[in-house]
């Protein structure tokens, strides 16, 4: 069996609530019993972008869906030069969201190509080796959210949501990125497994 992985950057894309940041921290608990040195991000980030980001989607400060778009770039743009530095060192980057959220929720009252020219000069500097959609209906990732108990946030109504993942099987689609679907009703260790299926099997990371 080959073990001569090289540091991936691997995104973990999905409707809020469809079990993206429970799959990163438990594949991230798979890595650190393997040895695997990685790191955990997600976008919007805890930068001053994306910090003035989180305050919009909970709804203390008003902001038009264009400004939104804007802030998404940019903070990813700042990102992206924490990731190249990451991957450098050796490190794998494991990421809560990436450029897709931004064509699966910006897009709708703006034009998609616009939102996708954006982010371009950010896609080169730096492109996800693999990305894991969490594919859920709507109404099931609105049940979650609800169980969660917090505060719905911007775009968490059924059906926004419901626009959101037809968006997301579009441009996954469309972007040609490698991408892996992973039905996301499945139990959560089921899931965790079949991420570490293809890691091994793909990028040969010892798992
Ligand atoms: N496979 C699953 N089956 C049932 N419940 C799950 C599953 N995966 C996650 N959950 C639960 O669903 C809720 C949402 O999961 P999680 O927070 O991981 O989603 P998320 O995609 O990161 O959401 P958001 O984008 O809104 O932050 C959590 O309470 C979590 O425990
Ligand atoms: C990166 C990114 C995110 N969004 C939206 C999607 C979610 O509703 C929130 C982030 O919340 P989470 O609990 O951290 O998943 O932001 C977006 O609209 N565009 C983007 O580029």
């Amino acid at each position: 069996m080959k073990t001569d992985y090289k540091p991936a950057f691997i995104v973990f894309e999905g409707i809020d609530g469809s079990g993206k940041s429970t799959q990163v921290e438990r594949l991230s608990e798979r890595f650190t019993a393997a040895g695997i040195r990685h790191t955990c991000h997600r976008e919007p980030t805890d930068g001053p972008v994306g910090q003035l980001l989180r305050r919009a989607l909970a709804k203390d400060i008003p902001l038009d869906e264009l400004t939104l778009a804007l802030l998404f770039a940019a903070d990813r743009s700042e990102h992206a030069l924490i990731i190249q530095k990451e991957l450098a060192a050796g490190k794998t980057v494991l990421c809560d969201r990436h450029l897709l959220s931004s064509l699966a929720y910006n897009a709708p009252a703006l034009d998609g190509q616009w939102v996708h020219a954006i982010n371009t000069p950010i896609r080169e500097r730096i492109r996800p080796d693999i990305t894991f959609l969490f594919d859920l209906p709507a109404e099931e990732a609105l049940t979650r959210i609800s169980a969660r108990g917090d505060a719905p946030e911007h775009y968490e109504k059924g059906e926004v949501l419901q626009q959101v993942r037809a968006r997301y099987l579009h441009w996954s689609e469309a972007l040609k990125d490698p991408l892996l679907k992973i039905d996301a009703s499945l139990p959560i260790d089921e899931q965790t497994d079949l991420l570490c299926v293809h890691l091994k099997e793909v990028f040969h990371y010892p798992l």
